[in-house]
């Protein structure tokens, strides 16, 4: 049995927050919380002028609210109940399962958690690409792993559709034609895209003043579709300057048969900058255990991504240099919220005219 250090504290049981996982003041509140004002669009997806507004979304906010998405409910509901039932095992069960050989599957703490001194009060389950998946969570045996995966099969499957119909609707919105988007992403090859899903779990917590579910980041690839469970919510974004000079945390809170969709900082590289790869964080709460499920989309493994030559002005050329997807989270483990500046060419000197 891996043996548990106080660094593997059970959460679910907790009474109280241990120094291990307080946060300071500065890191949870180094931006206000917006009022009522500030509110995320929502967008029906299957609206014939869709694509004008999930294209305004993503140069404005970055995320979303999709509606008309096409994703069962009743395969919503599956993932979040084998979510929570891979949660509740035991401790030391769920850390038989850790990545290992160069797998980025199975239960850990995702690799943001690498830059801050301090843990988060949440637990995360990876299923990467083709890992075999069902080789990891047959080590929980008796888990019903097999069912499991399944489930998880047939979420990643749907969620790549939904993927394909979004990316289309972006691609639209930059003035691209039809003929032109089997050039561009995983549009070429639906099914060559890279993907994964991340289960994330919220335990309740007892002093949620004191800890953060998930720390501020921005997601690397293209884009980001969550499902969230009903209840108090958790996910906020980082919506810039306001009218007084302040970026402010927004609350995306859970809403009826919506998913929420965010731009990643792929998408933002692809976009030459005009999609703007979101900033979020979760934040915990006292009464609701929360599970999200994310889906991650991003380019097949050996793509280089760089920004599209029709949206490049040429007198500039393009504001970042392509990478592809493994290169660039090797980038983010060494650099994290810098990565995306570190690939940013340096502003060129406009002749004047
Ligand atoms: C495909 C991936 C995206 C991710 C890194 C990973 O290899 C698997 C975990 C993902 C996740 C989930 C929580 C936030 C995040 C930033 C992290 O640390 O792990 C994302 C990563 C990402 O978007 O780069
Ligand atoms: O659980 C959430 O709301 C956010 C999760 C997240 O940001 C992620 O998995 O990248
Ligand atoms: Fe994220």
């Amino acid at each position: 049995m891996p043996s548990l250090s106080k660094e593997h504290f059970d959460l679910y049981s907790a009474f109280h927050v241990p120094e291990t996982h307080a946060w300071s003041s500065s890191h949870l509140h180094d931006h206000p919380i917006a009022g009522d004002g500030a509110t995320i669009p929502v967008i029906d997806i299957s609206d014939p002028d869709a694509a004008s507004m999930v294209g305004g979304a993503c140069r404005s906010w970055g995320v979303f609210y999709a509606t008309s998405h096409g994703i069962p409910a009743d395969l919503l509901h599956q993932v979040e109940s084998h979510a929570r039932r891979l949660f509740s095992l035991p401790l030391h069960r769920k850390l038989q399962t850790a990545p290992r050989d160069g797998s980025l599957s199975g239960y850990g703490r995702p690799p943001i958690s690498a830059f801050f001194p301090k843990l988060m009060w949440s637990e995360g389950f990876t299923l990467a690409g083709h890992d075999d998946h069902l080789a990891v969570t047959s080590q929980l045996s008796p888990f019903d792993s097999l069912s499991f995966c399944e489930v998880m099969e047939a979420y990643r499957k749907e969620m790549k559709k939904l993927a394909g119909r979004l990316f289309r609707l972006l691609i639209l919105s930059l003035g691209l034609e039809e003929e032109e988007m089997g050039q561009v992403g995983p549009l070429k090859e639906l099914s060559q895209a890279a993907d994964a899903i991340q289960l994330n779990s919220y335990p309740t917590c007892p002093e949620p003043e004191r800890a953060i579910g998930m720390a501020a980041h921005t997601d690397s690839a293209f884009l980001t579709v969550l499902h969230q469970t009903d209840g108090a919510g958790g996910l906020q974004v980082l919506r810039d300057q306001d009218e007084s000079g302040s970026a402010r945390w927004v609350d995306v809170l859970p809403r009826p048969d919506c998913l929420v969709v965010n731009v990643g900082d792929l998408l933002h590289i692809l976009s030459n900058g005009r999609f703007k790869s979101v900033r979020h964080r979760a934040v915990v709460n006292r009464a609701d255990h929360r599970i999200s499920a994310a889906y991650f989309i991003g380019p097949p493994a050996h793509m280089k991504v760089g920004s599209i030559t029709k949206l490049v002005d040429m007198r500039t050329g393009p504001m970042y240099r392509p990478v592809t997807w493994p290169e660039y989270l090797g980038i983010r483990t060494r650099l994290f919220d810098k990565a995306l500046d570190s690939v940013k060419f340096q502003e060129k000197e406009l002749e004047k005219d």
